[in-house]
């Protein structure tokens, strides 16, 4: 039958995928069952279901909701008192082989003590104006898949987190549903109706069916908007995301391989059409490789094909042509003329022909359909962008070059293929946006974070079993399974890349063993939505942002930093179990994060696109997230306090220094100085060593002196003159200034606090920007107002602009009075930036910062990660200094 919307069948034991931290140990739970000779329990079989199509469910309920808590707090708790508890947070596509689960998890509650919030809502004018109010927002989205053989797995997995008792409860989130209350979950696929008995009956829920082409179009839709690196191409055995612009999205074509396959043109959300199928697709493949190889499963199939040689047994034009091209038509003696075409001729049996050379050549016999019937629907429709999804790619190099290869030759390179990231879960998130209200439909690219966790490089998102419980749970089975994860994720040596070849379908220039032997499980992260992130304003031309300086996907980059990281490992090991008191507990998370960080580090090193388009943000940003994911909320909150403490001391000596200097001299020092005490660096050997050499300030005034210039890229000149001009006219000073600050200590006390108080002084605005959450030992917002407070007690300036700012207690109070005009100075400030990492993407950040870019005039990013990493190239709408 032609354009089953299904997987290939399956019958293999490591299919299922999750990325969430919780489940990593269960695959190896599951191995460990298995080598034990357990086999899978027997599940009932599904009686006669019933076929119903409810209608969708309630919708929220936001009558009498009142804000719990803090209402000036982010992502306050919301009580929902009059809503029932109803609220979608788990769908499901159940397939033939796969049952792919998406669900949705709020965020553990912030409860924080941050001084400085309510002022700088009230400075910056932020009200919640055009935010979203449903709470649903604020949460993650996990993706994972069970095989349907093993639907008992699922079960318990979806009964262990309660996944089917979603609702709101007095707190505004997830409660159970009464036990009178009849919860209903959405669902898609053919086991939406084969097992709406067995949910029923195990877990009391009933399956509310959702149509999957309205499913497999929604869930497409939503990924190609909301998901940065979600679509990308792949050619040769290069991957290439491709940021899809969200008003040009439509029309494309939807290819969905799983059994069979389905074409669907779409024109936009909710308009689409079914245009074609074939009925040669994924089961084709799996059907008969199972027959003609002897494999036990589909991942196996795959596998072989990576050793294979397809020449064996396909017919190539070389072969009709004595060795020649047929050139006049374009095709080379490589190209194959016949799939399978040379077992006609030759005397061999089956037995005499190499399973994997079988499984290649099946495998290119179907891509190449699937590619060619694809192009040709495209062309039928003028449709230029052609997307694949449906499990039965899973990442697969040859199958996604091969397809492309179809595509590219035949459309003479005018039409693209392109892959995406959660192919496999399209109906599933389809699923879960068919229910109403669920807050998700209008969600942009900049609200959703996608995070890693520790345990995607270990399984490559293969799970089985009930989730893992608490911190202590994963440790232990990091310490356990560490031996054995090492194994999976050993990095292979990187070959070229390479795969078919363009040249006429030829014979990969790679071999299988480059790849990983489960590279068909894709990582696809947690998505973590956050309502509140927004775009940097005064970015010049956002679509043309990109935050990375360096490309990773040069290997000489991607090593240098893999040995970078791995050196400083240990010391931040260290670091982070002294801040942890140094306990027995916290050597065990400092060991289980210092293997969890090797597992990624190894991971990209074999394969940099493995969680998206990799760049150093994101590589220095895992690395926090790794801490924070065992437990270690700031590994140099004592040395930062120390550092602070000691450069408050040498404060008052270098403001005497400052003022007793011409203009022109003090703005040269001023940022001779910041270059100089952003020096003071945990993040850098090369700094740690020069901490050796001498006490703060006279490292600072050291480092001060050398800052000779001309220096490498030295725009001074043009700085001085906007800001001193070199005739009579003073100029106009800058009404606001964003300073993007960075390390704790000497930075923020010796090098970015004097410049500040130099521009308050000039009668601009200060934000100091920094922070949300700490990354090596950089300040973060909630640290600032006390370092500014420390500094002003030594400087008239910088207490009237912080008081006027409302950093000062006192201030605080008059703000909150609503006396904010009496004072006599231009305000200094403190915003988070949304972040918790040393680099920073603008594409993303707080509605504080945001809000406090309004009326700014001239941006000042300082530090390594920030002003070099990234951001080096980034063009503002206003005056930029990157220090
Ligand atoms: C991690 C960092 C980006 C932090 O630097 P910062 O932004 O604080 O100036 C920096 O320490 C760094 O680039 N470290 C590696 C330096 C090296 O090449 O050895
Ligand atoms: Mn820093």
């Amino acid at each position: 039958m032609a354009g089953l919307i299904d997987e290939p069948i399956l019958g293999t034991n490591d299919i299922i995928e999750t990325r969430e931290e919780a489940e990593i140990k269960d695959v190896l739970i599951d191995k460990v069952r298995e080598e034990g000779g357990q086999g899978d329990r027997e599940m009932a079989p599904p009686t006669g279901n019933s076929i119903h199509r409810s209608g969708s469910r309630p919708q929220l309920d936001l009558s009498k909701a009142a804000i719990l808590g803090n209402s000036e707090e982010r992502d306050p708790t919301i009580l929902l008192p009059n809503q029932s508890d109803d609220i979608s947070h788990l769908a499901l596509d159940i397939g033939g082989s796969l049952i792919k689960l998406v669900y949705f998890s709020r965020h553990e509650d912030r409860k924080i003590n941050d001084k400085r919030k309510n002022t700088v809502k009230e400075r910056l004018g932020i009200s919640n104006g055009n935010r979203r109010s449903y709470p649903i927002l604020g949460g993650r989205l996990h993706f994972v898949k069970f095989e349907t053989r093993k639907i008992n797995e699922c079960l318990d997995f979806i009964s262990s987190k309660q996944l089917h008792r979603g609702g709101i409860d007095s707190h505004g989130w997830l409660s159970e549903t009464p036990a009178n209350c009849s919860a209903e979950i959405k669902a898609t696929g053919g086991g939406a109706y084969k097992f709406a008995d067995l949910f029923k009956e195990k877990l009391g829920v009933s399956l509310d069916k959702e149509d999957e082409m309205d499913c497999l179009v929604a869930g497409a839709n939503f990924l190609l908007k909301a998901i940065r690196h979600e679509a990308f191409t792949h050619m040769e055995g290069h991957k290439k995301f491709v940021q899809i612009d969200h008003n040009d999205l439509f029309p494309y074509l939807l290819v969905n391989v799983g059994s069979g396959v389905s074409m669907i043109k779409v024109d936009g959300d909710g308009k689409f059409e079914r245009v074609s199928g074939t009925n040669v697709g994924g089961g084709t493949y799996w059907g008969l490789g199972r027959l003609l190889t002897k494999c036990k499963s589909f991942d196996e199939l795959l596998e072989l094909s990576q050793r294979g040689d397809n020449r064996t047994i396909d017919m190539l034009v070389g072969d009709i042509y004595g060795g020649m091209d047929y050139g006049k038509i374009g095709l080379s003696a490589s190209t194959i003329a016949s799939s399978f075409g040379k077992a006609i001729s030759e005397k061999k049996e089956l037995e005499d022909y190499r399973p994997e050379d079988i499984s290649l050549s099946l495998l290119r016999m179907i891509s190449y359909n699937i590619g060619q019937i694809s192009y040709l629907n495209a062309l039928r429709f003028g449709l230029k962008r052609i997307f694949f999804g449906g499990f039965f790619i899973r990442g697969h190099a040859y199958t996604m070059d091969t397809i492309s290869f179809a595509v590219h030759f035949w459309s003479k390179g005018e039409a693209q293929a392109m892959f995406l990231r959660h192919e496999g879960f399209l109906g599933a998130l389809g699923a879960f946006m068919s229910y109403e209200k669920h807050g998700l439909d209008d969600l942009m690219v900049h609200h959703l974070v996608e995070r890693f966790p520790m345990g995607a490089p270990y399984t490559g998102g293969k799970i089985h079993g009930p989730p893992l419980g608490d911190l202590n749970e994963k440790i232990s089975w990091m310490e356990k399974f560490v031996l054995k994860g090492t194994e999976i994720t050993a990095p292979v040596p990187m070959a070229p890349p390479g795969t078919t070849g363009l040249g006429g379908f030829e014979v990969p220039s790679s071999k299988g063993g480059t790849l990983r032997s489960d590279a068909s499980a894709l990582n696809v992260g947690v998505l973590h939505l956050v309502p509140t992130l927004e775009v940097f304003p005064l970015l010049a031309d956002p679509k043309m942002y990109e935050p990375n300086t360096i490309d990773l996907s040069d290997h000489v980059e991607l090593e240098y930093w893999f040995t970078v990281l791995s050196e400083h490992l240990p010391d931040l090991v260290d670091k982070a179990v002294a801040s942890e008191g140094g306990t027995d507990d916290a050597r065990r998370r400092g060991d289980a994060f210092a293997r969890a960080f090797s597992a990624h580090l190894a991971r990209l090193m074999e394969e940099p696109a493995a969680y998206g388009k990799l760049g150093l943000a994101n590589l220095l940003e895992l690395r926090e997230e790794c801490l924070r994911e065992f437990h270690f909320v700031d590994a140099y909150r004592s040395i930062k306090q120390r550092e602070n403490e000691a450069s408050l001391a040498v404060l008052p000596d270098l403001l005497m220094e400052l003022d007793s200097m011409t203009e022109e001299t003090r703005l040269l020092t001023l940022i001779e100085g910041v270059l100089a005490a952003n020096i003071f660096d945990w993040g850098s050997r090369a700094c740690v060593d020069l901490y050796h050499k001498g006490t703060i300030i006279e490292i600072y005034r050291m480092s001060r002196n050398k800052m000779q210039r001309p220096w490498r890229v030295d725009d001074f000149d043009v700085f001085k003159e906007r800001m001193q001009s070199s005739g009579d006219k003073k100029p106009r000073p800058h009404k606001r200034a964003l300073l993007f600050v960075d390390n704790s200590g000497a930075d923020i006390v010796l090098g970015m606090l004097p410049l500040a108080r130099e521009l308050l002084r000039r009668g601009t605005e200060v934000v100091l920007v920094a922070n949300s959450l700490p990354a090596l030992n950089d300040a973060t917002a909630m640290e600032l107002p006390d370092i500014v407070a420390e500094a002003a007690k030594h400087c008239d300036i910088l207490r009237r602009a912080a008081e006027a700012g409302g950093l000062l207690v006192d201030a605080m109070i008059n703000a909150l009075d609503g006396s904010k005009e009496n004072s006599s100075s231009v305000p200094l400030m403190v915003v988070e930036n949304g972040c918790g990492s040393p680099c920073i993407d603008l594409r993303q950040v707080s509605s504080e910062l945001a809000a406090a870019a309004k009326d700014a005039d001239l941006i000042i990013l300082e530090g390594m990660g920030r002003a070099l990493h990234t951001n080096f190239n980034a063009r503002f709408k206003c005056d930029a200094l990157k220090i």
